[in-house]
């Protein structure tokens, strides 16, 4: 969807300033085939049918999957998240914007268990997280990417992608040491849902390079791939598209529609608004750890109170 024209619309114009990482050059490991290995990949079908096994999208879409209420984070005396409630829906891709230092990873970082809140409560999937440990709440169904990558850059992209996928595996310790037939099956199947992930997110034949070897925008997709194989309810990106130029941009975007298709729900942090009013359902704009606004794209680009939290920073801050 592309937004008309309307009030703040230079707010929300600016490219993404951050710099690309450099491209490093290194030797191929070579082209994978995906059809040759997997005949059943070369279906575009059969691959979503892969990734999103349990297709959430047809089971309840638009109910409340996620919610925060009165949630807030300290770092000593500052609060850097006040008293935020908002719902996340079944389906939808929420973006999450603020000028910088508003809060958003802060609240990402409450969801996912890796700061405890002072206050508020998180609810997930009818469950409350308080006392969630961060691996516990990725079985229970949500992974992120982070604004930095964070890849094991000696491995595969594929080696990536199954590691993640580790996270459902039910073998015991001593099944996996003695390589009990149900282990076996279980590494069988990583490999062949690693493979569609990869195709997937469009990097497949790829799948045999060293993570430290792909290019920046290949890193950033199997960042997404891994965190999907998960298997999660929800995926939250923080700043999918940092560094990305506009024609990768707009293939990102193709890529977060096709994930929310697929039935996942997406929380998106992104700077850039051509993107995010772009792709979004619905925006949460923060303002110094406070949420400001909750409302559809079309209604967020004309808020007073959003334009002037944007207007309220130096113009290479506010892309
Ligand atoms: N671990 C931390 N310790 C202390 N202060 C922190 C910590 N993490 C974040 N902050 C502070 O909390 C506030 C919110 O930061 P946060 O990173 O959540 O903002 P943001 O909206 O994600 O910003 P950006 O768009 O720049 O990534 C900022 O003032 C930041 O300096």
């Amino acid at each position: 969807m592309t937004a008309g024209p309307g009030p703040g619309d230079a707010l929300f114009d600016n490219e993404d300033m951050a710099a690309p990482a450099p491209e490093t050059e290194a030797p191929s490991a070579g082209i994978v085939d995906v059809a040759a290995v997997d005949p059943a990949l070369s279906d575009p079908d059969t691959v979503a049918e892969v990734v999103a096994p349990q297709r959430e999208i047809a089971t309840g879409e638009g109910q409340t999957l996620l919610r925060t209420d009165g949630l807030s984070v300290r770092f000593g005396g500052l609060v850097a998240l006040d008293d935020v409630t908002f719902e996340i829906r079944r389906g939808e891709i929420l973006g999450l914007i603020g000028p910088n230092g508003a809060g958003k990873t802060t609240c990402f970082n409450a969801i996912t268990g890796v700061y405890k809140p002072s206050g508020g409560t998180v609810t997930f999937d009818g469950k409350p997280l308080e006392k969630t440990k961060r691996n516990e709440i990725t079985r229970l169904g949500i992974a992120r990417t982070f604004q930095n990558i964070r890849l094991f850059g000696e491995m595969t992209a594929l080696e990536n992608v199954v590691v993640g996928t580790d996270a459902r595996h039910r073998t015991s310790v001593p099944g996996a040491i003695f390589r009990t037939a149900r282990h076996r099956r279980e590494e069988r199947d990583a490999v062949e849902r690693g493979l569609a992930l990869l195709e997937f997110v469009g990097i497949a034949p790829r799948a045999v390079e060293k993570a430290k070897n792909l290019s920046y925008g290949d890193q950033r997709r199997l960042e997404i791939a891994r965190a999907l194989a998960t298997e999660p309810k929800l995926l939250c990106l923080d700043e999918p598209a940092a560094g990305f130029n506009p024609s990768e941009k707009s293939a990102l975007m193709d890529l977060i529609r096709k994930i929310r298709d697929d039935g996942f729900t997406v929380l998106l942090i992104e700077h850039d608004m051509r993107l995010v009013m772009g792709v979004t359902d619905r925006i949460v704009v923060l303002e110094f750890g406070r949420k400001i606004a909750d409302d559809l794209p079309t209604a967020i680009r004309e808020n007073p109170a959003v334009i002037a939290a944007y207007l309220g920073v130096p113009d290479d801050a506010a892309s």
